[in-house]
């Protein structure tokens, strides 16, 4: 019983322990059986896309709100239910038109997303900013060099075919060691030159669990390596930091299993939305494509998400005691 305790105390506190456990699991499964039933990545794809992934992002009406009170602005969730669907709306426009430079921006906004949440609690100054994106970016090439076979025909449909992205990426999988090993080098000595500038404690232990989620993610397919950092790393993460932002509100003040359910309403209409999407794409395009769908609606959503999570995250910073000025 004590050490049943002990276990549901620790995954309260590192809930990521159990996408590294879930990562494992599959690897064995993998190595046992030679692949993992589609059904079962299925099931960890909708879990943690569908559980955490997307509902880590069905409160940023909450966040938006806690942010304007502490800057003494007005908000009504009308106008920012309208901000929202007006920039995906802008967003998927520029995708029609422009696919190849949305991508672009997509990676983009997604590294410096990724990297801020990954590298957490440090100043804002230039060259922490600068380890952060580099950060994020490199996460992001690892998660696509590894499976360069299940990325390409994904990039060719995003970006309709248009040959000067795809040589690009060409380029990218034929230098993959000189990517991945000098982009970590840089990234290295980045961090080294921050720490110079503004010394700073990052939770080495965090950055260990991070690595390990990675390396997990390698031999396994796309989807559930994507899902298993995307969900299981990135959108836990953003769910702890959300709670700490969010509890001590002095309206309702929420725990964190109520900043879940909150998020619900958002996350059905979010897949509802892409449902619908979904299956008049099936009814257009007569042809059954999910990813690019998938991946076309998350960087819809991402866009509006990282504009309020900034707000959060630049808001969360200071109070920080580990950070010390040089
Ligand atoms: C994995 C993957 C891609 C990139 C996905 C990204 C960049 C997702 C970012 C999601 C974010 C930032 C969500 C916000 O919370 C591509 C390039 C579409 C190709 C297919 C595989």
């Amino acid at each position: 019983m004590e050490a049943l305790n002990w276990t549901a105390r620790r995954i309260a506190q590192t809930p990521s322990l159990v996408s590294i456990g879930c990562g494992m699991l599959l690897i064995v499964w993998q190595l046992t059986n030679g692949y993992v039933p589609q059904w079962a990545q299925w099931l960890v794809v909708v879990l943690l896309l569908f559980g955490i992934g997307i509902p880590h992002g069905a409160i940023d009406h909450l966040i938006d709100e806690e942010t304007a009170r502490r800057t003494n602005r007005g908000y009504s969730i009308g106008a920012f239910v309208v901000k929202y669907l007006l920039t995906m709306g802008l967003y998927g426009l520029l995708w029609y038109f422009f696919p190849t430079a949305s991508l672009l921006i997509f990676l983009l906004i997604s590294a410096w997303h990724f990297g801020e949440t990954d590298i957490e609690h440090v100043p804002l100054t230039l060259p922490w900013t600068v380890v952060r994106f580099g950060w994020g970016y490199w996460v992001l090439s690892f998660l696509l060099l590894t499976h360069p076979t299940d990325v390409t025909p994904i990039l060719a449909r995003l970006t309709q075919g248009s040959p000067a992205p795809m040589q690009v990426w060409a380029w990218c999988v034929a230098h993959t060691a000189l990517w991945l090993g000098g982009g970590l080098a840089a990234i290295a000595g980045l961090f080294g030159l921050a720490q110079q500038t503004r010394r700073c404690l990052v939770d080495g232990r965090r950055l260990v669990r991070l690595g390990c989620l990675l390396l997990l993610t390698w031999p396994l397919p796309l989807l559930v390596a994507f899902a298993l950092y995307f969900g299981g790393w990135h959108a836990l993460s953003s769910f702890q930091t959300i709670y700490h932002y969010l509890k001590n509100r002095p309206q309702n003040p929420l725990s964190a299993r109520q900043v879940w359910f909150r998020s619900l309403p958002f996350t059905a209409i979010a897949l509802l939305g892409l449902l619908l999407t979904g299956s008049w794409w099936y009814l257009y395009a007569q042809t059954w494509d999910p990813l690019p769908l998938l991946f076309l609606f998350l960087s819809l959503i991402t866009l509006p998400h990282l504009n309020v999570m900034h707000g959060m995250n630049s808001r969360t910073q200071p109070h920080d005691p580990t950070i010390i000025s040089r």
